[in-house]
């Protein structure tokens, strides 16, 4: 089964209430879910390889290292995971960048998948799902299902704000994926809507409600 990690770091718990805010307005909102995601992808990178190199400072050889081993990709899923990719690229400017458009139905709470384009190298590449919001875990788990039929093996998903609900769906679907998230929430409402939460992320984000 995939792990869960908490990234608890007190400036990412912080950063994340001002985000949960209600009064949070658009500009601001943007920013912080920016900062969190770099401080995010800090953590989520932890276990990159490294490799010994030399370098000669101006007096001496230095034994160094660099990264080393697969290369990185995102692939944020449309439109909130977005808002989460250049705070990672701040990091990780090498990055490709894959994306998988995929909207929930409000009805039937479904993902319905729109669009997909991903790096032409993308099963080469260590891969980071991005979405701020985990709630019933289809998206997730479609968005997963998308990179796997495209022959990709190595991937983590990296959200905000997960559901218990959410967390276990893409365990039970997707045993293989390990899970990154700032909080795991209460539950979900009536609505598919995570509670606490933060509302609808793509909304907050693009100042479209
Ligand atoms: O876990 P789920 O129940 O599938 O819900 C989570 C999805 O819902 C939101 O996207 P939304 O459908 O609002 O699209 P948007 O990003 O275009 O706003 C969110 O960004 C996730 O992709
Ligand atoms: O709480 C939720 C659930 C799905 N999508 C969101 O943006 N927020
Ligand atoms: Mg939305």
């Amino acid at each position: 089964m995939g792990k869960v990690f908490v990234c608890d770091h007190p400036l990412i718990q912080h950063k994340l209430t001002y985000i949960r805010d209600k009064e949070t307005k658009t500009k601001d909102f943007r920013q912080l879910v920016d900062e969190v995601a770099m401080l995010m992808a800090y953590e989520i990178t932890r276990d990159l390889s490294l490799t010994d190199v030399e370098v000669k400072t101006p007096v001496a050889t230095a034994n160094c290292k660099v990264i080393s081993g697969r290369m990185l990709g995102l692939v944020p899923i449309l439109r909130a995971g977005l808002g989460m990719t250049d705070g990672i690229l701040k990091l990780h400017p090498t990055a490709k960048v894959g994306h998988v458009g995929l909207y929930r139905d409000p009805e039937s709470l479904q993902p319905v998948e729109y669009y997909t384009k991903l790096p032409t190298d993308v099963q080469e590449r260590e891969l980071i799902v991005i979405d701020p919001m985990l709630a019933t875990g289809g998206s997730a788990n479609a968005a997963i299902q998308v990179l796997k039929n495209n022959d990709c093996s190595q991937m983590k998903l990296m959200c905000l704000i997960a559901s218990p609900e959410g967390v276990k769906a893409v365990q039970e679907e997707h045993p293989d994926v390990d899970i990154y998230v700032a909080a795991i929430d209460s539950h979900l409402n009536e609505k598919g809507y995570i509670i606490p939460g933060l509302g609808d992320a793509g909304d907050r984000l693009f100042g479209t409600k």
